[in-house]
């Protein structure tokens, strides 16, 4: 058996130890995943466990994918079999299995989002709340922590100390429209996010022969990134594996990322009290990374308290040191990464997809996509506004979630009007109100409009029941793909998008189309066995920001959140936007246990690389419609010095923002520096604009030359790079002393020449 060959000492252990409880907690790169991989191979090949009796939760689906091929690697396409996923979507299939025990029919909607939060606004709005106090983000926040504690609705109202007693919760209408949003959820037969492990938790509560029917069929179990798992998911774990006791969790308490969003760093005590003949191993050494690397990353992570005592090393070589690029701008140092990636590839012929730029919000990604795109270098968003958040798919989709289920109260109001049918927002209003108030289902409403509605739009909506009863019935018997696109087509959607001859309208034109296709593609896949669309609606749904992953054989570089990232390993690493205020972010800086959450992120980070890490920083970046003086992060600073090196061939041009000129992490006044600044200036104020001289006049520049000296009246000095002469749209690009490079169109540019 050749591949147990590659394990050291105590993965070997965690492989073949399969029967009974066992925990590994260890440092990022120590193989945890990979342990779990074999393991799952062994018991297969070497126990003969049926894969059916098997089950894997990982953090995304396409954590689950590789694990797969890897395991399919071994023992071949029996594999399939397996039960792998995210909690999401392992426990949404259970549920779609056994939903009429909840009351749900099988073909429950799942909302996302946008859905939640639109459904909370409305409430506000039916309650005549003010939104400013209520805030549908804030709410939906609110109400998901918890369904994630468990707290149903009726506890939250009955006692308040399920409410918590934070700014939010002290609001007065909170549990009335956490129950409202329940109920609404419940009579559009859809279920949210947190639903699904809330109501597994509910099933496996109320009916214990539902939960011993799957606690003998996983009979073993086990959990990858256990450390991000919430309460509610870590119940579900524990009663399945209660009876087999067949279970191995592995994580890293070091990379816990989530608490934000519920996750339980507890679990891991916990565990160690609900499963006491527990085995647990370590794992010390890193496979990854570099020597400079992993030290790099354990000076960062030593800072934290709150942490497990833990060691990791590595046998690999030392490697290169960790890169320090200082840009003036936000675009400046996409520009910097692009050429790095550039330089990189053409001096060792690496591949795109050995690099990934990691940053902390998805809207950083403009300035790099934008710089990459210029330097003709391909490379994906993961995350961020993701193809199924786009109008025209939402638009779709909801076209074919309502055929589905006709309760689906989200997709009916946006498709209602869509195209326009002369059915307006107060009858939507009173359409939905009558089914809340009557108690009865949306459709009924629909069937028997004439009651409810005057002649005119009631006809409107008679012709739209219609098309939907046509459009069920395609949907119950043709496969996703002819359902698919015979509702593209007789919705009127495709028609009115392809009406629309715009670049934009084009462009949706064509997202329609590439749904079409991934629908295809799912129909056609050999793994999908129920090609129905209801299963290609589920499968959507439960897509996470890693997943959408549908052009796997191009060669991209991979631009992603830090927390997209975690689990997955490149080459090269860049960690950008490396400044106060964004990562740190400010909203983690009130206590130290948010600040460790961030310091733990940036361990996420730096430990993704396996042979080149770089970090940059801008001195200044447009943040919320403004442009930002920025300082650097307290992070580059905390990493021990003797791993970085600061690359001044590209960060060479000296910005004069009053700044210390010293690299962070390199003089011991720097912290003095840094920490005296911060006091400073706790608030960020916008950068100083230019005061234009007495003798401002803007200069004729029909002729204005490169290399000439200029002054803005906003920008000020700067000195011309280049005129670009492209068509009608004439434009200079000037290096501003103090904004950095802008591109102006001179047909609207006040400059005044200077020399
Ligand atoms: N014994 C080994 N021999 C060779 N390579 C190994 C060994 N163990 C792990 N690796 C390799 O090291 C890398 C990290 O392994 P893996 O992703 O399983 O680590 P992990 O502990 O899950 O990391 P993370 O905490 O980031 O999720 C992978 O490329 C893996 O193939
Ligand atoms: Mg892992």
């Amino acid at each position: 058996m050749d591949y147990l060959s590659t394990l050291n000492e105590p993965q070997y252990e965690g492989v073949v130890n399969t029967d009974g409880p066992s925990m590994i907690i260890a440092g990022a790169g120590s193989g945890k995943t990979r342990v779990l991989t074999f393991r799952i191979a062994y018991l297969i090949q070497e126990k003969k466990v049926d894969p059916f009796n098997i089950l894997a939760l990982t953090f995304t689906n396409k954590a689950a994918k590789e694990m797969r091929e890897r395991i399919e690697q071994v023992v071949g396409s029996n594999a399939r079999n397996l039960w792998m996923g995210t909690f999401h979507s392992v426990f949404a299939r259970i549920l779609r299995a056994e939903a009429e025990k909840l009351g749900y029919p099988s073909n429950f909607t799942i909302y996302d989002a946008d859905d939640s939060k639109s459904l909370i606004k409305t409430i506000v709005k039916e309650y005549g709340l003010d939104d400013k106090v209520y805030k549908p983000n804030v709410v939906l926040n609110r109400i998901s922590g918890a369904k994630n504690r468990l707290v149903s609705w009726q506890e939250y109202i009955n006692n308040p100390i399920y409410a918590g007693d934070d700014a939010a919760a002290q609001k007065p209408e909170m549990g009335r429209i956490y129950k409202t949003y329940c109920l609404r959820c419940f009579k559009a037969n859809a279920m949210d996010f947190d639903d699904l492990l809330f109501n597994t938790n509910v099933l496996f509560r109320d009916h214990i022969d539902v939960l011993n029917k799957y606690q003998q069929r996983f009979k073993y179990v086990m959990v990858d990134e256990f450390q991000d798992t919430n309460v509610s998911q870590y119940l579900i774990t524990k009663k399945l594996a209660s009876v087999t006791q067949n279970i191995a969790v592995v994580g890293d308490d070091a990379q816990s990322i989530y608490a934000f969003r519920g996750a339980n760093i507890e679990n891991i005590l916990n565990f160690e009290k609900d499963f006491p003949d527990l085995k647990v191993i370590k794992l010390e050494q890193n496979y990854r990374s570099s020597q400079n690397i992993v030290k790099a990353a354990n000076s960062v992570i030593a800072l934290n308290k709150g942490q497990l005592q833990k060691t990791v090393w590595t046998a690999n070589g030392e490697g290169n040191k960790i890169e320090l690029i200082k840009a003036i701008s936000d675009n400046e140092e996409g520009r910097f990464v692009a050429s790095a990636i550039f330089e990189k590839k053409a001096s060792d012929s690496s591949k795109n997809s050995d690099f990934a730029v990691l940053y902390r919000t998805n809207s950083q990604s403009r300035a790099i996509e934008e710089a990459l795109r210029k330097s003709g270098i391909n490379y994906k968003i993961f995350g961020g506004l993701s193809f199924y958040q786009r109008k025209e798919i939402k638009d779709l989709m909801a076209y074919l979630r309502y055929a589905m289920n006709p309760e689906d109260e989200q997709s009916f109001r946006r498709i209602i009007n869509l195209p326009k049918r002369g059915i307006g927002t107060t009858s939507v209003e009173k359409i939905v109100v009558a089914a809340f108030e009557h108690d009865i289902p949306l459709w009924e409403v629909l069937t028997n409009i004439n009651s409810f509605l005057p002649g005119r739009v009631a006809n409107a909506v008679n012709e739209f029941v219609t098309l939907i009863k046509n459009f069920k019935i395609s949907a119950d018997t043709k496969d996703a793909y002819e359902a698919a696109s015979h509702i593209a087509k007789n919705s009127g959607l495709l028609k009115e998008l392809y009406a629309d001859k715009t670049v934009e309208g084009l462009n949706r034109y064509e997202n329609v189309q590439e749904l079409l296709n991934a629908i295809k593609e799912f129909v056609d896949s050999p793994d999908v066995e129920d090609k129905g669309l209801g299963a290609f609606l589920q499968d959507v749904a439960l897509l996470t920001d890693t997943d959408n992953d549908k052009d796997e054989n191009q060669d991209y570089v991979s631009l992603m959140t830090i927390h997209s990232s975690k689990g997955l390993e490149f080459n090269n690493v860049f960690i950008v936007g490396l400044e106060e205020d964004l990562f740190p972010s400010q909203m983690m800086l009130s206590s130290r246990a948010d600040l460790e959450e961030e310091r733990r992120l940036f361990y996420v980070a730096i430990t993704r690389a396996k042979k080149n890490l770089y970090f940059s920083y801008a001195l200044s970046r447009y943040r919320f419609g403004r442009l930002m003086n920025c300082e650097p992060s307290r992070f580059i600073e905390e990493v021990d010095p003797s791993f970085i090196f600061v690359n001044t061939r590209y960060g060479s041009r000296e910005p004069k923002l009053g700044r210390s000129e010293n690299p962070p992490g390199f003089s011991s006044n720097y912290a003095k520096n840094l920490i005296a600044n911060r006091k400073q200036q706790t608030q960020k104020k916008p950068l100083q604009y230019h005061k234009p001289s007495a003798n401002f006049r803007p200069s004729d520049i029909s002729e204005l030359q490169e290399g000439q000296k200029v002054e803005h009246p906003k920008f000020g000095f700067g000195k011309v790079r280049k005129i670009d002469v492209n068509g009608a749209n004439k434009k200079a690009q000037v290096v501003f002393e103090d904004f950095g490079e802008k591109t102006l169109l001179l047909a609207f540019a006040k400059l005044r020449i200077v020399e």
